[in-house]
Formats: C-alpha cells, sequence, structure tokens
C-alpha cells in the first residue's frame, strides 16, 4: 500500500470562491487559478490520485484521454470497471447491470475493490479516477480502504441541457443512454455528487473547469494545472 509523503493543501493559493445554492444548501467552490510553482511533484514510492467529477456527459471520459497522452497517467474509469464486470459475467454483474439501468449508484465495497485492483496491478504512480467518488459514503469508503485522499480533485461544470444532448448523441451502445436513465442520473448527481465537490472544495483541492466549448478548448484549461508534472 502507498504512503501519503506530502501534503497539497499549500497548493492552492490563487483562487476566488463562489457562492451558490444547490438542494437549499449554501455551497462555496473554490475557482482555483494554479500556476506551474503550485503542482505537486509526485512521486514514485506514492500514488498521485485526481478524482474527476462531473455530471453525465460533462467530458469526464474525453478529458481523460487528453490528460493520460499529455501527462502520462493511468486512467481508471470507475463505469467501465462496472460494465467490464459485467461483460465478464462475474456474481455481480446482474445487480450492477440493473443499477446502472436505474442510474444508481453500486455498493461502495464493490467500487472501491475494482478501483484498488485495477491500481495495485499498475506500474505507474500517476492515477485518474473518473466518476467517483459518487457520493460522500464512496469517497469514505475510498479514504478508509486506500489509505489516502487524492491530491487533485477536477469537477467539470456543465449545463444540463449539454450534458444530456452529448449523451443522447454518444452512440456507443450504453444501456444507460437513454432520456431516463439520464434524468435518474441527473438527480442522483444533484443529490449524491454536490456533497462530495463541496467537500473536496474546502480542502482546498478541487479545480472547477467550465465544460463548455471544444474539447479542445477544454482541455486548453486542464493543460496548465498539471503542466509541471513530467509524462
Ligand atoms: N467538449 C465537447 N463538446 C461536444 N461533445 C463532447 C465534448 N466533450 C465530449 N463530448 C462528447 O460527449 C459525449 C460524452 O462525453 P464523455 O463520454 O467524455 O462524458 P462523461 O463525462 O465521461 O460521461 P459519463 O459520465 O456518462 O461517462 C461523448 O460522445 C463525447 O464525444
Ligand atoms: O463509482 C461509480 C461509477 C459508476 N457507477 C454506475 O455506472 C454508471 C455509469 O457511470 P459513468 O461514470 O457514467 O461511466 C453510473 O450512472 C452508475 O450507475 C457507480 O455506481 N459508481
Ligand atoms: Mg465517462
Amino acid at each position: 500500500m502507498w504512503r501519503r509523503v506530502a501534503s497539497v493543501s499549500h497548493l492552492f493559493s490563487h483562487s476566488k470562491s463562489t457562492k451558490f445554492n444547490q438542494g437549499g444548501s449554501t455551497f462555496k467552490i473554490w475557482e482555483t487559478f494554479t500556476s506551474e510553482s503550485e503542482i505537486p511533484t509526485p512521486s514514485k514510492g506514492s500514488p498521485f490520485i485526481t478524482f474527476v467529477l462531473g455530471g453525465p456527459g460533462s467530458g469526464k471520459g474525453t478529458q481523460c484521454a487528453k490528460i493520460v497522452e499529455a501527462f502520462g497517467f493511468t486512467h481508471i474509469s470507475a463505469g467501465d470497471l462496472l460494465r467490464r464486470e459485467i461483460a465478464s459475467g462475474s456474481a455481480y454483474g446482474s445487480v450492477i447491470l440493473s443499477t446502472i439501468r436505474e442510474g444508481k449508484i453500486v455498493p461502495s465495497q464493490v467500487t472501491v475493490q475494482l478501483i484498488q485492483k485495477e491500481m495495485e496491478s499498475s506500474d505507474n504512480y500517476k492515477f485518474l479516477i473518473d466518476g467517483f467518488p459518487r457520493s460522500e459514503e464512496n469517497r469514505k469508503a475510498f479514504e478508509q480502504t486506500i489509505g489516502t485522499e487524492p491530491d487533485v480533485v477536477l469537477f467539470f461544470d456543465c449545463p444540463e441541457q449539454e450534458m444530456v444532448k452529448r449523451v443522447l448523441n454518444r452512440n456507443q451502445g450504453r444501456v444507460d443512454d437513454n432520456i431516463d436513465t439520464i434524468k435518474k442520473r441527473l438527480e442522483i448527481f444533484d443529490e449524491l455528487n454536490w456533497p462530495v465537490i463541496n467537500y473536496y472544495s474546502q480542502r482546498g483541492k478541487l479545480h472547477k473547469i467550465n465544460a463548455v466549448g471544444t474539447v479542445d478548448e477544454i482541455f486548453e484549461k486542464v493543460r496548465p494545472i498539471f503542466a509541471p508534472l513530467s509524462k
């Protein structure tokens, strides 16, 4: 198991906060403006973990592919791991499939175990964990099992209308890419993901990225966050 060697909470000093209301509660999101000097140097002895958050269709997977190419991260999509589990005919397969169809969240124990296995079987130490944690329960289960917090949290902020349009046009044969499941996924995202986003914002780890624009335009907002990391 890896051990944390350095805190990165000092890395996000150039930031401004925005207040907004969600589900009757007031949240404060930190918008960070990182420069090269603010990025930690990852150590091969300890994992450098980035959580990639955002609603369905906000472009997490698309941007992860660009980050992998530019900065040599290993991309771990929690959704892909669950879909792989279904395809493998595992004992959990049918319950995972019905959970995904309903747009709900698979028990943390299952997802964290899959992520842990993937991390431990990798030679890399730089990880993008995409689409996880989706709830406070997910977050706590990860931190307890893996024994560490993420170094960086990206949040792709995208209007609902745009997310729905993208998902309906995705055309990858996903069982959850239909209007009924998308509505449920958006509801679950609103209810359970905002507390996670708020938590990491308060920890000074959140980078909120406006996810409207072309893929390349959005990546140009992501690039400076990782620029000091070598590939
Ligand atoms: N900036 C963009 N502009 C237009 N379309 C985009 C953009 N980024 C991604 N897309 C397209 O939108 C769809 C959803 O993108 P992607 O799969 O990356 O989202 P996601 O956040 O991973 O979604 P999910 O949570 O459902 O897995 C894909 O078809 C992708 O090609
Ligand atoms: O941590 C996770 C990640 C995903 N799920 C379930 O999978 C689908 C699809 O996830 P994507 O990130 O969009 O690929 C999601 O709606 C959940 O049902 C999960 O339960 N836990
Ligand atoms: Mg995805």
